[in-house]
């Protein structure tokens, strides 16, 4: 009975990918572990972000925000998007509010006043954003943002109400001269020393290497690095901590490799870049876990 079970389920999940026009994936690594489902339990929902970054016109904007309003959510996966300051107000009042919820990919790390061109996480909880990306690699980058403005904007956000997905991750020298851990470490200890309760935290660990290339790490290779992080919580904030908190993976993330990398017992989730912005796409990425499951 069960197998039959199994097997009906495969094949609703096989139904699913076709609909939306993509290549069916191997089962194989489907057989991996589900223990992920056990420990993140009732509490935690699989969380899948969608980083517009600087992309959109009010064209593909309005597209976009109707392809998602007409997909399904499963009621075990939580979906934010996270669009461009200048059509936040837009997604935010037209998104299904039943499905998704909204991001911004930054915030200033003081309150309202004089600083230029910047936006306050008080500006953003008042238009009714509840999420903020930070820390992102490509604001490191770009913006000069070290380790400790960014855990100063964590601990901003945090205190202000706002929910955090806390970007970490290494460039692709840094992984192959074996320093992978320690710049981890470093990124996640900054914060920690910023924060005490990370129950409105969730921490995207994007390798460089992976965003944006078309290079994504494997399922072991995420997991891999989950699971050190998982215990780097445990052993420097707190074991609840570290098996409440959800850790997703960025980089490359698509249709196609989401529910291999889904089936990892440390990967709750993803931050999704360019596949967030096709929306039949990014609907089958916020159904992987639900597929994984199948
Ligand atoms: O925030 C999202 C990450 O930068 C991943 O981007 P990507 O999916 O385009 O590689």
């Amino acid at each position: 009975m069960r197998v039959q079970v199994n097997a009906f389920r495969r094949t609703l999940r096989a139904r699913a990918l076709r609909s939306h026009g993509v290549p069916q994936v191997g089962t194989a690594s489907q057989q991996g572990s589900r223990r992920h489902l056990t420990r993140m339990g009732c509490d935690g929902k699989f969380f899948v972000g969608g980083n517009w970054k600087s992309n959109g016109t009010k064209s593909s904007v309005t597209k976009l925000v109707e392809e998602l309003n007409a997909g399904s959510v499963p009621s075990n996966t939580e979906v934010v998007c996270a669009p461009t300051f200048v059509h936040l107000p837009y997604v935010s009042e037209t998104l299904d509010a039943g499905k998704f919820q909204v991001s911004a990919q930054n915030c200033w790390v003081e309150g309202y006043g004089a600083y230029t061109g910047e936006i306050t996480a008080e500006a953003l909880g008042d238009m009714s954003v509840n999420w903020v990306i930070l820390g992102h690699s490509e604001r490191r980058a770009l913006n000069g943002e070290t380790n400790e403005f960014v855990a100063d904007k964590c601990k901003k956000a945090l205190d202000t109400g706002l929910s955090v997905i806390a970007c970490i991750g290494e460039t692709l020298e840094q992984r192959e001269s074996g320093k992978m851990f320690e710049v981890l470490d470093a990124q996640l200890a900054a914060i920690a020393g910023k924060i005490d309760d990370w129950s409105s935290v969730v921490v995207a660990y994007e390798p460089v290497w992976a965003i944006g290339t078309g290079v994504v790490a494997t399922p072991d290779q995420a997991q891999e690095v989950h699971a050190y992080l998982r215990k780097w919580f445990a052993d420097n904030v707190s074991p609840s901590v570290s098996k409440s908190l959800r850790v997703i993976y960025g980089g490359s993330v698509n249709a196609e490799n989401c529910s291999d990398l889904a089936t990892k017992e440390d990967v709750d989730g993803f931050l999704v870049g360019g596949a967030s912005l096709k929306g039949p796409d990014f609907l089958v990425i916020a159904n992987a876990f639900e597929m994984a499951r199948a």
